[in-house]
């Protein structure tokens, strides 16, 4: 029987990854951050807070406590929201377990990618990233999905790919968790943006439009960071974005569109429980643009709105302002 694999955080995602990972050789382990939902998680096998209609196999354990979810684990994948990976990784013990980082997005504040955070947070422990296109419900339900796994220790990487795939749930081995990081940061922002067109009624030219220069923007700062050209032609980038800039499903997408119809942030986020990743990257994105003299200026026009400096209308007339350039 293969070593249990720890899966971090019981949101859509890591409750789909763990019904995706579930396996007869070898155990999944599901971390819950409140008692009360790891109880109701382990004795309903059902998440009806944020994967309603999925059900946990017997061979997934779910549990609160920190230690017990990573003890003897091959590897533990971190699967909370980017703003609190490094929450999580302070109280995680020292150990040698790789990481596989399944979250999207960039640390606001510090501009830091979850790679940078974890060689801080988690020095001893070797690195990897999952990253694509994957609506969480699709996956739970054996829907067939490709995804990339990049790491910069290619045997790790080939590891993962063998533990973690099947035929539903393809992984391709890369080289470039930077470029992989990036990409599926950004396409939650460049998302924002195109439902944000939708919903103001701009039209479907400038949503394509959006999404292509949205494309271009995100490679310049993975590029300045040191990723690869064409990590973005592939599934963590014009794959990712490709479903979440066009798609009612995705949360980012849905977040622009309404507001792009009237709805104000404040009403589209209280009492909210799910993540928008997009929203706290659209400004993190930017201070780390500024940072390599790099210019988003999507970004910029979503954190305006998101932050409050600029309407809708004012950003997106920012946008058509800008001189006319080659393209590239
Ligand atoms: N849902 C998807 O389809 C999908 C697919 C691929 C990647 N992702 C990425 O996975 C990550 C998690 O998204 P999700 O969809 O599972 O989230 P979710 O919206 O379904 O759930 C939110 C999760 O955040 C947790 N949370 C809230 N506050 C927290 C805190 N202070 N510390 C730790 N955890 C906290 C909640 O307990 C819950 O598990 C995101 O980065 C997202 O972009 C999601
Ligand atoms: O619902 P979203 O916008 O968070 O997107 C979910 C996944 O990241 C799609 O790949």
């Amino acid at each position: 029987m293969s070593a249990p694999i720890a899966i971090l955080g019981a949101g859509a995602w890591g409750t789909a990854l763990a019904i995706a990972l579930a396996r007869d050789d070898g155990p999944v382990r599901l971390w819950a951050r409140r008692a009360d939902h790891a109880g109701w998680l382990q004795q309903s096998r059902h998440n009806d807070a944020y994967l309603p209609g999925a059900r946990l196999p017997d061979s997934v354990t779910v549990t609160n406590d920190l230690d017990q979810a990573t003890n003897d684990a091959s590897v533990l994948l971190v699967v909370t929201p980017a703003q609190h990976v490094a929450g999580l990784l302070q109280q995680l013990k020292r150990g040698d377990a790789p990481l596989l980082l399944c979250a999207k997005g960039i640390e606001r504040g510090s501009g830091r990618l979850l790679t940078e955070v974890a060689r801080e947070l988690a020095p001893s422990r070797a690195l990897a990233v999952l990253s694509g296109p994957t609506f969480a419900d699709e996956v739970a339900a054996g829907k067939p999905t490709a995804v990339t796994i990049a790491s910069d220790d290619d045997p790790l990487a080939a590891s993962l790919v063998a533990r973690i795939g099947s035929p539903s749930f393809r992984p391709y081995r890369s080289p470039d968790p930077i470029g992989v990081e990036v990409a599926g940061a950004c396409k939650n922002v460049i998302a924002i943006a195109c439902g944000l067109a939708i919903g103001a009624g701009l039209g479907e030219n400038a949503r394509a439009a959006l999404l292509t220069r949205g494309l271009a923007e995100t490679t310049r700062l993975g590029l300045a960071l040191g990723g690869r050209p064409e990590t973005f032609a592939g599934l963590a980038g014009l794959g990712d974005l490709a479903l979440t800039a066009t798609s009612p499903r995705s949360r980012n997408y849905a977040l622009g569109l309404a507001l792009g119809e009237g709805a104000t942030l404040d009403e589209l986020m209280r009492g909210r429980s799910s993540v928008v990743e997009g929203a706290a990257t659209a400004g993190a994105a930017l201070l780390r643009a500024n940072r390599h003299s790099v210019e988003l200026p999507i970004a910029q026009a979503v954190a305006d709105i998101i932050e409050g400096r600029a309407t809708i209308r004012d950003a997106m007339r920012g946008l058509l302002a800008r001189p006319f350039k080659a393209e590239g």
